[in-house]
C-alpha cells in the first residue's frame, strides 16, 4: 500500500489533460511506441471524434523513483460542465489530483469549480501550469492566477507541456513525494467501492472498483451491499491498457471484477462490494443523486423497437450512471421513455451512443427543464414534460429552477455579458476582477434560459473568451405557460413547450415559421398553429406539393427509380409520422433555434 499513489487529472475543458495523460503512460512505458495512438484514453470514437472525453478512464502505471517501485492509478476526467458527475466519482477514488492550467488561458470556470470539488474530498492538488510551449503562455499572470486559487507557493506549480513532453518527470515525482498512499486496513473486512462499470455483451458487466480495506482474491464469494446480491468473484485484475487479470486486487488499489452480471439494474454506480463471509458493517458513502438539468422524450422511429430500446438503455445507463429515465407514453409518439440529462451535450452524446453503440434509430423531444405547479387544491405537482402540465385554471403558480452561473471573460466583453444575462431574465450578483484583464461575474438566471443556447451566444459575444459554470440554487415562482402545437388541427404533444409568459407571443411566431421551413412539403396543405390554451397565437401554411418525385424518371428506368425510392427511405431515419404528417427529428428541436 505504502507505493500505491491514486491520483486524476482534473482540469477546464481543452486544458489539455488527455494529452498529459499520453506523456505519463509512455514515459512510464505503460504503452509501447507502437501502441501509442493521441488521446489514448478517450477511446470511444466519439471521443476522438468530438475531440472530448466524455468518460473518466482508469489505467494503472508502474514508476520508480529513488530505486523504489511505485504503482500509479491514473485516472483521465471529462472537462464539459455536463459530465462534472463523472470528475466527482473519479474523485472518490483518488487522494490527489493534477490540476492542470492552460498558459494561454488561465483560469475558467472549470477549473475553479473542479478545483473545489477536489479540495472538498481532500485531495492533494499539485498545480500544473500546462502548454507552456505555446507562444501565447502568460506564465507568470496564470501563476498569480493559481497561487490565487489554491492557495500554494509559486514554486509548487510545474511547468509542463503534454504536447512538448516538457515536466513530465517533474510530475510524476510529485505524485510520489506529494501524493499520500492510500489509507485502509488490508486485513479488514473488504470494502470496495464501484465507481464505474461497463457492459461488455459476452462476458457480462464489468465492475470498476476502488478497495478502501481488505483484500479481494480470485474466487471469493463477494456480496453488493446496496443491492444484497452474492456473486463469485470470477475473474478479478487491474486495468492496464486492457484489462489484466490477477489473482489478488490489495488496499487501495483499482481494479475491476467479472462475475457473469448480466442485468444492468444489479449493478450500482456508489455501492459497496464486500465479502459474504466477514462483511463489512456499513457501506462506504456512496455519491451524492444526480441532478439531471434537462429532460426530454427518447423514442423508437420504429414503434416495434421499443422494447430493444429499454434494453439499450439500461445497459447504457451502467456506463453513463448520470442517466435517468422513466417510461413515458405520447398521444403522438406512442411509447418511449422521458429522459434527465445534465446537459444538452450529455442529451446529444446520449443519443449518439444509442445510436452508434445499440444501433437504435430514435426521435428526440423538445427538451425542457423541471417544473413544480403548486395547485390551487391538493399537492404541488413536479412537471418534467410540457405534455404533464395540468389545466392552468387549477394551478395557482408555477415554480421554475434558478442557477447561480459564474462567467469569467475579459473585461472588454463584460457589457455584452450583462446585456445578455440581462436578455435571459438574470440578475447580476457579483463582479471580481481576477487580473486587471479578466473579470469573474456570477448571475441568477433561471435555467431554462441557460440550458439551451446560452452558451453558444455567450461564446459569440465574447469570442470565445468566456468560460460559464453553474450550479441549481433552487425554484422561484415564474409565470409560465403552455405554448402548444397543431398541425392540420391536431394538437402535437410532443411539440409543446413551457415558455415565459412575456416571451410567449413571439416564440409562437417564430416557432410556426421555423416549422415551415422543417417540415417537409406532402401531398396536401399543412396548417402550422401555436396556441396558449384555446387562443390561437400564430399560423403559419404549407403548400401541397404537385409533383410527386416518381414523375422526374419519366417512367422509364427502373433501376433508377428504385434508387430514388431507396434514398427516401433513407431520408427517412429519424423521422415520425403523426397523424398524416411526417416530423423530422429537427422539427422536434425548432424551439431551440429560435433565437439564432
Ligand atoms: N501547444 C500545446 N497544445 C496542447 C498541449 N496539450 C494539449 N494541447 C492541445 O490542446 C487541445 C486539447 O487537448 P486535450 O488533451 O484533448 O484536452 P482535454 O483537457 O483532455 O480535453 P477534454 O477532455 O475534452 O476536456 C488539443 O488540440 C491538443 O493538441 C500542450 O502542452 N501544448
Amino acid at each position: 500500500m505504502e507505493n500505491i499513489r491514486n491520483f486524476c487529472i482534473i482540469a477546464h475543458i481543452d486544458h489539455g489533460k488527455s494529452t498529459l495523460a499520453d506523456r505519463l503512460l509512455e514515459f512510464t512505458q505503460t504503452v509501447s511506441k507502437r501502441e501509442m495512438q493521441a488521446q489514448l484514453l478517450d477511446d470511444m470514437d466519439l471521443e476522438r471524434e468530438r475531440g472530448i472525453t466524455i468518460k473518466s478512464h482508469a489505467i494503472q502505471m508502474n514508476y520508480v523513483y529513488q530505486g523504489k517501485p511505485y504503482v500509479f492509478n491514473l485516472i483521465d476526467t471529462p472537462g464539459h460542465v455536463d459530465f462534472s458527475y463523472e470528475v466527482s466519482r473519479s474523485i472518490a477514488a483518488c487522494e490527489g489530483a493534477l490540476l492542470l492550467v492552460d498558459a494561454s488561458q488561465g483560469i475558467e470556470a472549470q477549473t475553479i469549480s473542479n478545483f473545489f470539488l477536489a479540495w472538498g474530498n481532500n485531495l492533494t492538488i499539485i498545480p500544473v501550469l500546462n502548454k507552456v510551449d505555446l507562444p501565447g503562455a502568460m506564465v507568470e499572470e496564470v501563476k498569480d492566477e493559481v497561487v490565487d486559487l489554491v492557495g500554494c507557493d509559486r514554486d509548487d506549480i510545474i511547468h509542463a507541456s503534454g504536447k512538448e513532453g516538457i515536466g513530465i518527470e517533474d510530475i510524476l515525482n510529485a505524485v510520489v513525494e506529494r501524493i499520500p498512499a492510500p489509507k485502509g486496513d488490508p486485513n479488514g473486512p473488504l470494502q470496495a467501492l464501484i465507481f464505474d462499470s461497463v457492459f461488455n455483451s459476452f462476458r457480462g458487466i464489468e465492475v470498476i472498483f476502488r478497495i478502501k480495506n481488505g483484500t479481494l482474491r480470485k474466487g471469493d464469494k463477494v456480496k453488493f451491499m446496496a443491492t444484497g446480491k452474492e456473486y463469485n468473484a470470477d475473474e478479478i485484475g487491474i486495468l492496464r491498457l486492457d484489462k489484466e487479470p490477477r489473482d489478488v486486487v490489495h488496499t487501495g488499489d483499482v481494479g475491476y471484477l467479472i462475475s457473469g452480471i448480466k442485468q444492468a439494474k444489479e449493478v450500482k454506480v456508489g455501492d459497496t462490494i464486500t465479502h459474504v463471509e466477514r462483511p463489512a458493517a456499513e457501506a462506504i458513502k456512496g455519491f451524492e443523486d444526480v441532478k439531471p438539468m434537462v429532460f426530454a422524450g427518447i423514442y423508437p422511429v420504429e414503434t416495434s423497437e421499443y422494447e430493444d430500446l429499454r434494453d439499450a438503455m439500461e445497459k447504457l445507463q451502467l456506463n453513463d450512471a448520470s442517466l435517468v429515465w422513466e417510461p413515458e407514453t405520447s398521444a403522438a409518439l406512442g411509447f418511449g421513455f422521458r429522459c434527465g440529462f445534465l446537459g444538452m451535450l450529455h442529451m446529444e452524446i446520449v443519443q449518439e451512443r444509442l445510436e452508434r453503440e445499440f444501433d437504435m434509430t430514435v426521435i428526440t423531444t423538445v427538451p425542457s427543464v423541471q417544473f413544480t405547479c403548486y395547485m390551487t387544491k391538493g399537492d404541488p405537482i413536479t412537471i418534467h414534460a410540457p405534455a404533464d402540465m395540468p389545466d392552468p385554471n387549477n394551478i395557482d403558480h408555477i415554480e421554475e429552477p434558478f442557477i447561480k452561473a459564474q462567467i469569467i471573460t475579459k473585461t472588454e466583453y463584460v457589457g455584452p455579458v450583462i446585456a445578455l444575462c440581462m436578455d435571459k431574465r438574470g440578475i447580476i450578483k457579483n463582479q471580481n476582477y481576477i487580473t486587471a484583464e479578466r473579470v469573474e461575474m456570477t448571475f441568477e438566471i433561471p435555467l431554462s434560459e441557460v440550458v439551451f443556447d446560452f452558451f453558444d451566444r455567450l461564446k459569440t459575444i465574447s469570442r470565445g473568451y468566456a468560460s460559464l459554470d453553474y450550479e441549481l440554487i433552487g425554484y422561484r415562482e415564474s409565470t409560465m405557460v403552455k405554448l402548444d402545437i397543431m398541425l392540420n388541427g391536431d394538437k402535437v404533444d410532443a411539440l409543446s413547450a413551457i415558455v415565459h409568459r412575456d416571451k410567449a407571443y413571439e416564440w409562437g411566431k417564430r416557432l410556426c415559421e421555423k416549422l415551415r421551413e422543417l417540415l417537409p412539403r406532402q401531398m396536401f396543405e399543412i396548417a402550422i398553429q401555436a396556441a396558449i390554451g384555446q387562443k390561437i397565437i400564430a399560423r403559419e401554411t404549407i403548400k401541397a406539393l404537385r409533383k410527386n418525385v416518381l414523375a422526374k424518371c419519366y417512367g422509364g428506368d427502373i433501376s433508377r427509380k428504385r434508387k430514388l425510392l431507396e434514398k427516401q427511405k433513407k431520408g427517412k431515419k429519424r423521422m415520425r409520422q403523426v397523424g398524416n404528417v411526417e416530423i423530422p427529428q429537427e422539427a422536434f428541436m425548432a424551439v431551440l433555434k429560435l433565437e439564432s
